[in-house]
């Protein structure tokens, strides 16, 4: 069982812990160039949903595509600090390093824009013909 002083100690470490993660959120999205892009997409995307009436099984779909994109966009960003700071000259491990965490963006991008056209076409096909 913790005491009050354990409990107080907890939960000041908590606050701290979510505060980290808010900043990096915000910076995420104040700063970089590609977070304001990727929360444009996912804004039009949301709008798409709820106007096209998705089913609940399809909205976790597209929120949890959404979440993968942005989430590894802000983990590539991340990475990209990293090299920068350790070595700002060119190195063939950083640029395998840079590589592949773009190339994990691009994969997590793609197999969205897929799911994304095979719920929404069959929506928004009717409309047209109509
Ligand atoms: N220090 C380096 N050593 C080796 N290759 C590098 C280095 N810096 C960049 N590169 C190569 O250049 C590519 C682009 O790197 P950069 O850091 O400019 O990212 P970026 O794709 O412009 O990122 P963003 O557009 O997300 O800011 C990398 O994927 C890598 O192939």
């Amino acid at each position: 069982m913790m005491d009050d002083s354990q409990t107080v100690v907890y939960r000041q470490a908590l606050n701290k812990t979510f505060a980290a993660a808010f900043s990096g959120i915000g910076y995420f999205f104040k700063t970089e160039r590609n977070g304001k892009i990727q929360a444009a997409a996912a804004l039009l995307a949301i709008v798409a949903a709820f106007w096209l009436h998705i089913s609940a099984v399809e909205w976790i779909l597209i929120l949890f595509c959404i979440a993968a994109v942005i989430a590894l966009e802000m983990v590539n960003t991340a990475l990209e600090h990293l090299c920068n700071h350790v070595h700002e000259d060119y190195h063939p491990s950083i640029k395998i390093i840079k590589d592949v965490a773009a190339g994990a963006v691009l994969f997590a991008s793609i197999t969205s824009v897929i799911t994304g056209l095979i719920i929404f076409i069959p929506k928004i096909l009717p409309l047209l013909k109509s």
